[in-house]
């Protein structure tokens, strides 16, 4: 896990201590509202409720009119969360497909201080559901929905809007959930827009390059760690970590052994690639998270998850599908799809 210290990953304050000022007055942009300052503090009842943080931001809970709850993402008092925050608007103004996070309004005083109002999911982020702590067993039909929900919000990034875009973060902590457990895909923070596969980082030196690479214990294409350049395929080998996570119900980094699972599972993964070896169920049911093995469960869905797995985390990147491959995979070999009124789109 080394060359993770290369990256840039810290942890922003979780309280808004001063005011920003503010530059704009209530407005609506295309069903979007942009806020003032004040209107934020009255939103959040004074930010008094957090519901989440990350490396960018704090997330608060929002009143909106009536019962309707938002979350509010900000980002304050530094140029360089500026900066993410902007990226994120710009994708999230013109982004629209049932699988990714809904951006409602948005405050912006054009120096350093931004925050969005997004739709609030009510079950949190994927990794805390998957959490062996968690009260909660996230049910195998609910698994595989939310592979293909989360594949489906990929495909609309790389293929089927324009510009195209990159998210940069596929992890499980940017899988929210609604009430139904439906798969909204967040924060575009990292994203890359307006390119059609592929994008070389600017010319620096080592060092610098280092320094701007950023990236997520676990999840991190290896190929990207090595080189900087930022692919669609990053974005499907985080997608095939998730998956491995969603099959095993195992953290992407173990917290007690610092193992990345990607290497615990290697050996299965290598066997499942190699068509001559007929995976024994024993060998497939011993990786399948301990809490689902009282569900009724078709072992046959169980290899086609990890057999999408390991071709989305192979190397080179180019050997890995793309993301409507995966869809079209998804939708051919696990029948039980259709019952969940998961919209066949492909
Ligand atoms: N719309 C939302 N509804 C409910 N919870 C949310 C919402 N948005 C974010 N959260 C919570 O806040 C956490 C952090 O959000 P997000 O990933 O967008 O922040 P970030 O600062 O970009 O984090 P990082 O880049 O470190 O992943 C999420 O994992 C989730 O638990």
């Amino acid at each position: 896990m080394g060359y993770f210290l290369n990256c840039v990953r810290f942890h922003v304050s979780s309280t808004v201590t001063e005011k920003p000022r503010t530059k704009v007055g209530s407005l609506t942009v295309s069903g979007v509202n942009c806020y003032s300052w004040d209107d934020l503090e009255a939103l959040t009842s004074n930010f008094s409720k957090l519901i989440g943080s990350g490396g960018y931001s704090s997330i608060y809970m929002a009143r909106l009119s009536g019962s309707d709850k938002g979350a509010l993402k900000v980002h304050v008092s530094s140029h360089r969360l500026y900066q993410i925050f902007k990226v994120e608007l710009e994708i999230l103004l013109h982004l629209q497909h049932p699988n990714i996070v809904k951006l409602l309004g948005y405050f912006d005083d054009s120096e350093e201080n931004g925050a969005l109002l997004l739709e609030y999911l009510p079950q949190g982020n994927l990794q805390e559901k998957l959490n062996s702590n968690s009260k909660q067993v996230l049910p195998w039909r609910n698994r595989i929905a939310i592979a293909f929900q989360l594949i489906q919000a990929i495909e609309h990034i790389h293929e089927k809007c324009s510009p195209q875009i990159v998210h940069g973060d596929i992890k499980s902590s940017n899988v929210l959930l609604d009430k139904d457990f439906n798969c909204k895909l967040c924060d575009f923070g990292s994203a890359k827009v307006g390119f059609s596969s592929m994008v070389q980082p600017p010319t620096m030196s080592p060092r610098s390059k280092q320094v701007m690479m950023v990236g997520s214990p676990g999840y991190t294409d290896p190929h990207y760690l090595r080189t900087g350049i930022a692919s669609k395929k990053m974005d499907i080998y985080g997608f095939g970590v998730v998956v491995l996570e969603l099959v095993s119900g195992k953290e992407a980094v173990s917290a007690e052994r610092g193992e990345m699972l990607v290497h615990t599972v290697a050996p299965l993964l290598h066997e499942i690639l190699d068509s001559s070896v007929d995976i024994k169920e024993d060998y497939v049911r011993r990786f399948l998270d301990p809490r689902l093995l009282r569900d009724c469960i078709d072992i046959d869905e169980v290899k086609t998850m990890l057999s999408v797995a390991a071709l989305c985390l192979r190397s080179p990147p180019s050997l890995r599908p793309s993301a409507s491959q995966v869809s079209e995979t998804l939708v051919q070999k696990i029948p039980s799809l259709s019952f969940l009124g998961v919209k066949n789109t492909v």
